[in-house]
């Protein structure tokens, strides 16, 4: 399959007075249609790669680049933690927000607005102000925004992380039947393995700062995938192993040394 995105060697140090190394050395190629899973502990760097993917920041060494035949205006789309949806405009306002600069004509943001609104089941709400939704709702807005300019790359910064379990169990479900009918290149940064296996062909794990790719992972659930793989032997195999080359890392980024007494503060979430 043809690379989407490359990341040679790069390295991210924040501040000139005091400095913080955010990465060193990461290298990695994802494919064309492929979806990505990062995973590492609190503080490695994985926000910042995705920022540099969507060419938020730059990187102080290396180089990021995504392979694209129309690189004006940048090909990504983000859907953040906390939403970063605009309260003052409707739910199809914001749905539509990035259509125009994108050049898009008022029929096509016309109905690329009312499918999305419709595959995310906000047709109701189009008139609606955030503030009146629950956080799941904003949350469908936040990815119908994202997927209504039709990227290239879908760059996914803990979506889900601000909702209850059952909720982030449905649209992780509804993110599954999404992209299995819509596939694009996804790099999506999680805190949960669960989530990471679930989603993706593939999981990287990072280091503690700064952050390093230390493994990769294979997801061997063929497509398309229902969430009753979590039930399998396969699926608790695959979280144990990708656990047991994190938990060093997650130890050392919190203090801990006694991974019995990661309780509350863990920065991992692995289903057991
Ligand atoms: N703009 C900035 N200026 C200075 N330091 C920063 C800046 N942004 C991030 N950092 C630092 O860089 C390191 C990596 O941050 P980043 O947010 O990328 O990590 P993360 O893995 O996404 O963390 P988390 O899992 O907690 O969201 C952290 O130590 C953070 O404090």
């Amino acid at each position: 399959m043809a690379h989407k995105i490359l990341i040679k060697d790069v390295a991210k140090v924040y501040g000139t007075r005091q400095t913080v190394d955010a990465l060193a050395d990461v290298n990695l190629t994802i494919d064309d249609g492929e979806f990505v899973c990062i995973v590492g502990p609190s503080g490695c760097g994985k926000s910042t790669l995705l920022r540099m993917v969507a060419n938020l920041h730059r990187p102080t060494a290396g180089s990021v680049e995504i392979v694209t035949e129309r690189a004006q205006p940048w090909p990504t789309a983000m859907v953040f933690q906390d939403y970063g949806i605009f309260p003052w405009k409707t739910v199809e306002q914001n749905v539509a927000f990035g259509l125009r600069p994108r050049g898009v004509g008022r029929a096509e943001t016309r109905q690329r607005v009312g499918r999305w609104l419709q595959q995310m089941g906000l047709t109701d709400f189009a008139k609606v102000y955030p503030a009146s939704l629950s956080g799941g709702m904003r949350q469908r807005v936040s990815i119908a925004r994202a997927m209504a300019v039709e990227p290239e790359v879908l760059l996914m910064d803990e979506p889900f992380a601000a909702l209850d379990a059952q909720l982030r169990r449905v649209l992780q479900e509804e993110l599954l039947a999404i992209w299995q009918k819509n596939a694009r290149t996804v790099v999506f940064v999680t805190h949960s393995l669960d989530e990471a296996i679930l989603l993706g062909d593939r999981v990287v794990v990072m280091s503690a700062r700064p952050g390093r790719i230390i493994g990769e992972h294979h997801v061997p659930f063929p497509r398309p995938r229902t969430p009753d793989i979590r039930a399998t032997a396969e699926f608790a195999a695959l979280e144990q192993r990708i656990w047991e080359q994190l938990r060093s890392e997650v130890e050392q980024a919190t203090g801990h040394t006694d991974p019995t007494s990661l309780g509350e503060s863990a920065t991992l979430e692995v289903a057991r």
